[in-house]
């Protein structure tokens, strides 16, 4: 008889060869053999198969545990401290893509009147990391946490929803950019539908739910030429994909609206502009590139038609976003189920006055005393939306709206912070 050890390790080939020189009870015997040392076999993959995958359950559990940037006592500390309300009747609010330009305004100013913020923030290199982090320092040193994570680690979220109740979730985190979602279409999905979707799940089971304010976008009116924007104006036809996930996003949020009763406030912000904002925004690269000399694109619409955008100054749409909040109203589900009907709004908010790019380029180039060299080419389809103009009258009522900065007052502030946060301060001639 051979011992289990030979069964499971045969030391030579063919040693299971049935003889066929013997009689019926041996062959039935081998045959019974063989059965047998196969079924030990299939048990020995399956032990090894399981003792693999727990062993790599532990190594990822053991992985996330060292290297992860968040969990454990302190950071719950952390957290909670972040979120502790200064103020009778304030909220404690999530705050998704803190790091982000609008992000950072909306924390700090939530901060700044007694409410509790915590941040989350992917920190993620479409543009440079290093301005994300001077954010942060800014937010760390007015008492905001940001917490380093991704909008589709469900497992993060629903930590942060353990440690603190919130009451609102103030939803900025996406993938931006108009023009950029051709080079990189996925990001769009992974951010702006599949984040969006997780976050929701999160919130649907808290207990209490939260309430919901996040940022749609004015591309959502696509290819429309019926001016002012209105909320009720047609929304299906996007000019790109960047819109089209915005649009999705509007629709997503109004079937967790309808299934688990949560209050859903989208905002559609019309290019929005200030001091801490987006590199990758024209305004942005425009100053860039008029202080270092170099040329700046501008383009121009069909029949030569000038661009125009309704440019939207950072503190209207703070205003914006803290008056969304303040009359979000509440979600009414609480662990997934919904107990009646919660509110479902949408709101533009734009500064009501577009101007045209060129115009944009005067203004700048008067702030920075440069002249800019100017390469007017006819616009690529690539995206882009020839204007945009905001009716603001929904949001007006609903939380007096009332957007207060005209360009050239912003982009005055924009530029002192440029120079200064880029150094130019310091240099001649750029006073
Ligand atoms: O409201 C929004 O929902 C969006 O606003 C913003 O998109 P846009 O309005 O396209 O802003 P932005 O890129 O600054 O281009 C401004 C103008 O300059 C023109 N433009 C641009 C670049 C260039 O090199 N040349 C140029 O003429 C360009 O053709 C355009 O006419 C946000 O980026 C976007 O994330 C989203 O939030």
């Amino acid at each position: 008889m051979p011992s289990l050890e030979e069964e499971l390790f045969p030391s030579t080939p063919g040693k299971f060869k049935i003889d066929r020189g013997h009689g019926m009870n041996r062959h039935f015997h081998r045959c019974f053999a063989s059965t047998s040392t196969m079924f030990l076999w299939a048990l020995f993959l399956i032990a090894l198969t399981a003792s693999y995958l727990s062993f790599q359950s532990f190594v990822d559990s053991g992985s996330r545990y060292f290297s992860a940037s968040w969990g454990g006592i302190q950071w719950e500390k952390q957290v909670r401290n972040s979120a502790q309300i200064h103020r009778p009747g304030g909220m404690s609010v999530l705050v998704t893509g803190a790091a982000g330009f609008v992000g950072t305004h909306v924390s700090l100013a939530l901060k700044k009147r007694g409410d509790g913020v915590v941040g989350l923030d992917n920190f993620n290199n479409y543009y440079d990391p290093s301005l994300k982090r001077a954010r942060k320092s800014l937010l760390n040193g007015n008492g905001v946490l940001v917490v380093e994570g991704d909008l589709n680690d469900a497992k993060l979220l629903a930590k942060l929803f353990d440690v603190v109740a919130f009451t609102h979730v103030m939803h900025l985190a996406a993938q931006a950019g108009v023009r950029y979602a051709m080079e990189n279409p996925n990001s769009y999905v992974h951010s702006n539908i599949a984040g969006l979707v997780t976050l929701l799940e999160v919130c649907k089971s808290a207990n209490p739910q939260p309430s919901i304010v996040w940022a749609s976008s004015s591309s959502v009116y696509g290819l429309n030429d019926k001016v002012p924007f209105s909320e009720a104006d047609r929304t299906d036809r996007p000019a790109s994909l960047y819109a089209a996930t915005k649009k999705a996003g509007e629709e997503i949020t109004h079937t967790y609206n309808h299934i688990y009763g949560l209050s859903i406030t989208g905002l559609r912000f019309f290019t929005v502009y200030g001091p801490w904002g987006r590199p990758d925004m024209a305004y942005f690269s425009f100053t860039r590139n008029i202080l270092q000399g170099k040329p700046i694109t501008i383009y121009r619409g069909k029949n030569r038609a000038d661009l125009a955008r309704d440019f939207t100054y950072i503190d209207d749409i703070v205003k914006g976003c803290l008056g969304s909040l303040d009359t979000s109203g509440k979600s009414t589900g609480s662990g997934g189920k919904k107990k009646g009907n919660a509110p479902f709004r949408i709101f533009n908010l734009g500064n009501t006055s577009p101007v045209k790019v060129p115009e944009l380029v005067n203004i700048l180039e008067r702030h920075l005393k440069v002249k800019a060299k100017r390469n007017i080419v006819d616009m690529p389809g690539n995206g882009d939306v020839p204007f945009t103009h905001a009716n603001i009258s929904y949001a007006q009522r609903a939380f007096g709206y009332k957007p207060t900065t005209d360009l050239q007052t912003g982009l005055k502030k924009f530029v002192k912070w440029y120079l200064s946060y880029y150094g130019y301060n310091n240099r001649q001639g750029l006073q």
